[in-house]
């Protein structure tokens, strides 16, 4: 079944026609081909796709292992070096665990494996003919995890904000509505007078009744708190922006344990801010690292010049002799005290062992590779639901848009707005792209992202592209366009068929039973990871990804101490 292990550095034992063979390998496993065709392609008439990155040379690292097909699993070609950790998944999450690895670990001995031809998972910016447009992931919140790794990864220069006083808008009775931000809370008017007494009353725990002891959905939690005027007006569209989910499934602790934490920990949601606020007081956070730029003010949100690609492709370039593109894996095992990891690639089939494993694909994926082996594992990871979203990006000339929506200098000021799904929209939400951050359209053009499907909403598979783009037209003439307004540009369009894990009531119960089923296998070397885990935010992705990076060095560290032991 295995081969001999060969020491990390070694080519000694390595013959000549070995070392051709891995740098043949190494050069064709980064070659362009996709593995995994996993979208629905762009109407051909306008949209125009960047091509990726010049092929790369074989590294020098190709000589540190050797290749051979004796006694493999599958025939698979066999890499005979045991590393120290191989992550599945080149999405933000595994780029960051690797980036961990390497820069904070000094862990070098390690792969990040990824299906498609690139990485950066369901991050996916375009641009042509003028525009820059996200097809996946539109922005993210400046947080520091957010800016240390655009520092670490060296795009800090390249990092881009929103303007802070960019309005969020929520469409409701036939008016889009600014949401409070601020100074204007008291007299927004996308809520009642009454409506904002009971929050206000709810929010300091005068009418809000005892917390249950069950887990609560995101609905009957804010119900419950605030009212129904904020459920319905604000929090039930918050949970579209967030997950496309459906709130009377989304448990409140899961997938906004913040906000569930204030009530748990001070009796209402002030009493909790106040009692947070005490104890930040008491033990401040540690000083901010000097090298990370001023933390924006105010509610903005950022991104990259050319798009949010910029990152993971920074940080593909950090750690690029450990990178493979094109490798998808199809069976992961346990082998002694090591795993075996059997991988399509455009060379065929690849075998590779690894101390550690760090699994950051999609739950369903994983549930798939482990079904076999430990079956309690992937009943618990394929319960975890993934509605499809479709990113419609459409193009209308400015003086097609309302005037009422524009300011003095005839722009379109705002983030973006979000529709509640009883006010008779179908579209989710819709990104004011070229209004939020500069160079994403041509002078004269707005470009308009629109998300449509989602948990309440998963016909959208079952509708082709000319569909969505004429439902997200009609969705947009009936908010703000101008009755006259010509036909849009189709920028493009891109269904996921499986896009965000929905954190609802269970989620925590069943994540917590899959890695006890793994640590009953003996599987301890096999780290869960990925915004399943993390949170979906791109900031908790981050976050986690450097967490997983140290939590996988310590595990090397004892285990090897293990091994000296015996
Ligand atoms: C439409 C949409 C809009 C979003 N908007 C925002 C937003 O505005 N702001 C925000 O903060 N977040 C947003 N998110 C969420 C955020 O984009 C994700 O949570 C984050 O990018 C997930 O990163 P990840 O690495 O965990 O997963 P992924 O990006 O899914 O990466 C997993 C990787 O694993 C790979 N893989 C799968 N199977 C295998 C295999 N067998 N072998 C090897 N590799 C495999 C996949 O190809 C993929 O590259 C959005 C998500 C979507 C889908
Ligand atoms: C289907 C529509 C979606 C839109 N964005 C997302 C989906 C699924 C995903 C998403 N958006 C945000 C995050 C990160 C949350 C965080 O904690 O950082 C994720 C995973 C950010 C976000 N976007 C909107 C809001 C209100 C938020 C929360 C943080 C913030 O206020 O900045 C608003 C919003 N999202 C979408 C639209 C159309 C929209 C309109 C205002 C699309």
């Amino acid at each position: 079944m295995m081969l001999s292990q060969v020491s990390n550095n070694s080519t000694s034992s390595t013959s000549r026609s070995q070392i051709r063979e891995i740098a043949r390998l190494k050069m064709t496993c980064r070659s362009r081909r996709a593995v995994l065709p996993i979208v629905a392609t762009p109407l051909a008439r306008t949209a125009v796709r960047t091509p990726r990155r010049s092929p790369r040379p074989a590294s020098a690292a190709a000589t540190s292992s050797s290749v051979s097909t004796a006694g493999s699993a599958h025939g698979a070609k066999v890499i005979d070096n045991v590393y120290d950790v191989i992550v599945v998944g080149g999405g933000l999450s595994g780029l960051v665990t690797g980036q961990g690895l390497a820069a904070q670990h000094g862990i070098k001995n390690f792969l990040v494996t990824e299906a498609r031809e690139r990485v950066g998972g369901n991050i996916t910016s375009m641009s042509g003919d003028g525009y820059v447009w996200e097809e996946g992931p539109n922005s993210f919140q400046p947080n520091d995890s957010m800016l240390q790794v655009a520092v670490d990864a060296g795009v800090d220069k390249d990092l881009v904000f929103g303007d802070p006083k960019a309005p969020r808008f929520v469409y409701w009775q036939n008016k889009l509505r600014p949401v409070p931000s601020g100074p204007d809370a008291l007299t927004f008017d996308l809520m009642s007078i009454p409506g904002k007494i009971r929050a206000g009353l709810g929010a300091i725990g005068l009418i809000n009744g005892a917390m249950p002891n069950l887990e609560e959905s995101v609905e009957q939690f804010i119900r419950r708190n605030l009212g129904d005027e904020v459920f319905e007006r604000l929090i039930e569209p918050f949970c579209s922006g967030v997950y496309a989910g459906d709130p009377s499934k989304l448990s409140m602790k899961a997938a906004f344990y913040r906000i569930w934490i204030l009530e748990k920990n001070g009796g209402s949601l002030v009493g909790g801010a106040l009692k947070l606020f005490q104890e930040r007081r008491k033990n401040p956070p540690p000083p901010r690292d000097s090298r990370l730029p001023p933390k924006p003010k105010g509610q903005t949100v950022g991104s990259f010049r050319l798009g949010l690609k910029m990152l993971p492709e920074a940080i593909e370039r950090r750690i690029k002799d450990q990178v493979r593109v094109n490798w998808k894996l199809v069976s992961l095992n346990r082998d002694g005290d090591r795993y075996s990891l059997v991988y399509d690639t455009p060379e065929g089939r690849v075998q590779c062992y690894s101390r550690a494993v760090a699994l950051t694909a999609p739950s369903y994926v994983v549930a798939d590779l482990i079904k076999g082996e430990v079956p309690a594992a992937a009943e618990a990871l394929s319960s975890f639901d993934y509605p499809p979203v479709g990113a419609v990006t459409l193009s209308y000339p400015i003086e097609a848009i309302r005037d009422d929506r524009k300011d003095a200098q005839g722009n379109v000021p705002g983030f973006g707005q979000l529709h509640p799904r009883s006010q008779g929209v179908t579209t989710l939400g819709t990104i004011y792209s070229s209004s939020l951050f500069p160079g994403r359209a041509p002078a004269g053009h707005m470009l308009l992202l629109n998300y449509i499907g989602g948990a309440t909403n998963r016909g959208i598979l079952n509708q082709t592209q000319e569909e969505l783009v004429a439902q997200v037209d009609k969705d947009l003439r009936l908010m703000v366009l101008k009755p006259d307004a010509p036909k849009p540009r189709v920028v493009g369009v891109r269904v996921w068929p499986r896009a965000i894990p929905q954190f609802n009531i269970g989620h925590m119960d069943q994540l917590d039973k899959a890695r006890a089923a793994l640590d009953a296998k003996g599987w301890g070397g096999v780290f869960l990871g990925g915004n399943y885990v993390s949170g979906v935010a791109l900031g908790k992705v981050v976050e986690y990804g450097y967490e997983s990076a140290g939590n996988l060095a310590k595990h090397l560290v004892a285990t090897k101490k293990q091994t000296a032991a015996v």
